[in-house]
């Protein structure tokens, strides 16, 4: 069980009212996919991920952007209980599509990026960083529960 403050609560909930999930997800997936080329591995239905270039204006990276930011919606509404939310979505990344969990990491730390770069130092500062990057290590940490 995850304890949050308040403080932390209104940070996450006033950063997510804050941005385009659709726009910051399709940046933050392109980017994983950029900086860390060995997550390309489980995306070869995605047709031409050769290039950044290619990579950022590929709609199905884009749709996908959408999909991970969706999930992460689901997060954000069930902040006491991430575990359970995410059991099935633990189960398909393991069993189903075999995703390393490493990687989960590693598109955490892009969506971090992303957003402070949207954001800006104002909007994201010290403490809003401190409520995100807790927040994402919940999620990391549960989408590997179900790893064995
Ligand atoms: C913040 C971390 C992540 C979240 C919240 C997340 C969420 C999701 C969601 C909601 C789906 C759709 C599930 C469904 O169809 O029922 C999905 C599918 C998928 N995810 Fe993740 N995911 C994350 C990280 C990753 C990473 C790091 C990889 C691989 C490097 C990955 C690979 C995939 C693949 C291959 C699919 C199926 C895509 C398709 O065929 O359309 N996921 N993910």
């Amino acid at each position: 069980m995850v304890d949050w403050t308040d403080a932390e609560r209104s940070a996450i909930a006033g950063l997510w009212g804050k941005i385009s999930a659709d726009e910051i997800g399709a940046q933050a997936v392109a980017r994983c996919l950029i900086v860390s080329p060995w997550t390309q591995r489980y995306f070869s239905n995605f047709g031409n991920l050769s290039t950044p270039a290619a990579i950022l204006g590929n709609p199905y990276v884009a749709k996908h952007g959408s999909i991970v930011m969706n999930g992460l919606d689901r997060a954000v509404k069930n902040l006491d209980d991430i575990k359970n939310t995410y059991a099935a979505l633990s189960v398909m990344h393991s069993e189903k599509l075999h995703v390393d969990p490493d990687n989960f990491r590693l598109l955490a730390e892009c969506i971090t990026v992303c957003l402070a770069a949207k954001l800006g130092p104002q909007d994201f500062n010290a403490d809003t960083q401190e409520a995100f990057q807790k927040f994402l290590r919940v999620v990391v940490s549960a989408l590997g529960r179900q790893y064995h």
